[in-house]
């Protein structure tokens, strides 16, 4: 066990996938997986380990916001041996040609958080990115499962509900697709620890229109990214 996660050593995959919900990670495990067995109640963050195409995947639901994320990245890949982690993701889009419901994988993460100030002193703005080679499997894998998958920056937030939309307009007018809350530390944790990482969203709230899909649609729905994800975890 490490101190936030009950499993025993060699009950997780090195490949996972990562939930912000926990709920979310117990629908994918069985919804997708063959023989899914659960190794971790711990705090209720739910992590399940079972096959995919015959190839060993766990799912480890991660919390909301990047402390809680980046236990969940440290620990799996320092204390489990996990190489390659793929956070499936729910998002609010801040650009209007986004819909409910398109996915999108983040290439590269800007964030609000202090959490990379304090770890490069406040001297540089680390520029968190994804995995090149995940990053291009899943556009490959979303484009043989003729699904479009948007490719873009993101924004990884600290709130959820903010006092300043207008940096929302700010970073839209830079290419910015969409908002979340772990890609950042995600990317980072990950390079520091040279495992790789990659994060795809589904869009479930949109910030220019106020539509947005139920917690229950967030849960049990966003079967597309889940199966991208998947397809790319294990090639
Ligand atoms: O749906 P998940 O993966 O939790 O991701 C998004 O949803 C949560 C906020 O509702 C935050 O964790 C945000 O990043
Ligand atoms: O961080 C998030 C996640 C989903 N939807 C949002 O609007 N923001």
């Amino acid at each position: 066990m490490s101190t936030h996660i009950g499993a025993k050593p060699g009950e997780i995959a090195e490949r996972v996938l990562m939930p912000g919900d926990p709920l979310r990670a117990k629908w994918i495990a069985e919804t997708y997986l063959e023989g899914a067995q659960c190794y971790s109640t711990v705090r209720g963050m739910l992590g399940f380990t079972g096959r995919w195409n015959g190839v060993e995947v766990s799912i480890q639901g991660s919390g909301m916001g990047m402390p809680s994320a980046s236990i969940y990245a440290h620990e799996l890949i320092n204390e489990y041996g996990v190489r390659s982690l793929i956070r499936v993701g729910s998002c609010g889009a801040l650009t209007e040609d986004l819909q409910l419901r398109d996915v999108v994988a983040a290439i590269g993460s800007s964030t609000d958080s202090n959490m990379n100030r304090v770890r490069f002193d406040g001297l540089i703005d680390y520029a968190p990115v994804a995995d090149f080679g995940l990053l291009r499997t899943s556009v490959e894998v979303a484009e043989q499962r003729g699904v479009t998958m948007r490719v873009g920056p993101v924004l990884a937030a600290d709130a959820f509900y903010t006092d300043r939309p207008d940096l929302y307009d700010s970073l839209a007018n830079y290419g910015v697709l969409a908002v979340e809350m772990e890609s950042a530390a995600l990317y980072t944790i990950a390079a520091r620890f040279r495992a790789r990482a990659l994060t795809i969203l589904t869009v479930s709230d949109h910030i220019r229109t106020g539509e947005k899909v139920t917690s229950q649609e967030r849960e049990q729905t966003f079967s597309q990214m889940v199966e991208i994800a998947l397809d790319t975890i294990i090639a």
